[in-house]
């Protein structure tokens, strides 16, 4: 997939602006490589604002979760989230609302019929629960794609109604355990060293996850990134890789949220090498296999907050962060007009 560049003579036109600006050179730290990014991204100085922010929260379910053994919470909760999203009470809604983005939610492989939600929340449905990674596919034949192009369409949709800065969110109980699994397929990383507590389980549940993930990863096939997704990922991991391929292919900055989207974005990556020049991370989770995952990407995290609850709800708390970078570029007096 072909992949535009940022523009480097933005970013060092940025920069030395930056330098001239009524401050010590260096003085705002990363917010002016923040800036920078956003000049190249934008390619002008300075960057347009970043008023419409969108957020889309991908739901699924997942085999490993059936069982109650990788995670904290039942599997139920995920189809009870969506519903917590279309009332807009969920911690996401409540923090994107602080900040003027939008969410919305989109049910992927929710293993539950949800006919009680709007049409729209169902129209990228690719199946009830992907399977169980430590015996079977995760998905069917195709389903991969399906799920990838329902994630880029996303990310049109979105993008065409004239969002300047996107978020991938998830929701999905076992989410934790299938993200850990793709950093380790794609980063040929040991399942002991990627596996964390997720929403909460004990010792023995995390020994319990990297069994799976143990399982999981001998069983699979992991020779291209479309067969990881098909074998150790789900619908909603396929669709995040779409949504944040197509944003670079569109040219509109993502942030990233905790260790799913996370994850995704590694194997989006080995999808659209190069893509990851669009992307920011937004939050430093407590997942293992997200400081994995951004180590690889080369991204650093803007918040570090000790949040582990995903939604994208670290993202949106970066977006204050990246609009005021924009700011000081835009507004800041200039050394030499001091005399
Ligand atoms: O974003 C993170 O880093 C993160 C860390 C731990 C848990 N979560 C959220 O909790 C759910 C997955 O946790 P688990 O324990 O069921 O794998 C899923 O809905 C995620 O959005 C998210
Ligand atoms: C209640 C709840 C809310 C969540 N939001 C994201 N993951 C979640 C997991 C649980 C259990």
């Amino acid at each position: 997939m072909q992949i535009p560049p940022l523009d480097d003579r933005a970013r060092d036109e940025a920069l030395q602006q930056l330098d001239g600006l009524v401050k010590p050179v260096g003085a705002l730290g990363r917010l002016e490589h923040l800036a920078a990014w956003l000049c190249a991204a934008h390619g002008e100085v300075p960057p347009r604002r970043l008023d419409d922010v969108r957020v889309v929260v991908f739901a699924g379910d997942h085999g490993v979760s059936v069982s109650g053994a990788v995670s904290a919470y039942p599997r139920h909760l995920t189809a009870a989230m969506v519903r917590v999203f279309l009332a807009g009470e969920s911690g996401v809604n409540v923090l994107a609302r602080e900040v003027g983005a939008r969410v919305r939610v989109l049910d992927l492989a929710v293993d539950d019929p949800l006919d009680d939600v709007p049409d729209d929340v169902r129209r990228h449905k690719v199946r009830r629960g992907s399977g169980s990674i430590d015996v079977a596919d995760a998905l069917e034949p195709g389903q991969a794609r399906q799920a990838f192009d329902g994630g880029a369409a996303a990310a049109d949709a979105d993008i065409d109604d004239g969002a300047d800065l996107l978020v991938p969110g998830d929701m999905g109980i076992g989410n934790t355990t299938i993200a850990s699994a793709l950093v380790a397929a794609v980063l040929g990383l040991p399942a002991e060293d990627v596996v964390g507590t997720g929403t909460g389980v004990d010792g023995d549940g995390r020994a319990r996850k990297v069994a799976v993930l143990e399982r999981a990863l001998a069983r699979a096939a992991t020779d291209d990134p479309f067969a990881v997704l098909t074998s150790l990922g789900s619908a909603c991991a396929a669709a995040t890789a779409g949504f944040l391929v197509r944003a670079a292919e569109r040219k509109v900055p993502v942030v990233l949220d905790g260790v799913f989207p996370c994850a995704a974005a590694v194997v989006a990556r080995e999808i659209a090498p190069g893509a990851e020049r669009w992307w920011v991370a937004g939050h430093r989770s407590t997942e293992p296999a997200q400081a994995f995952a951004l180590k690889a990407l080369g991204l650093e995290p803007i918040l570090d907050l000790g949040l582990r609850l995903g939604e994208g709800s670290g993202a949106v708390q970066a977006v204050p962060v990246l609009r005021n970078a924009r700011a000081v570029l835009a507004g800041m007096g200039r050394l030499a007009d001091l005399g």
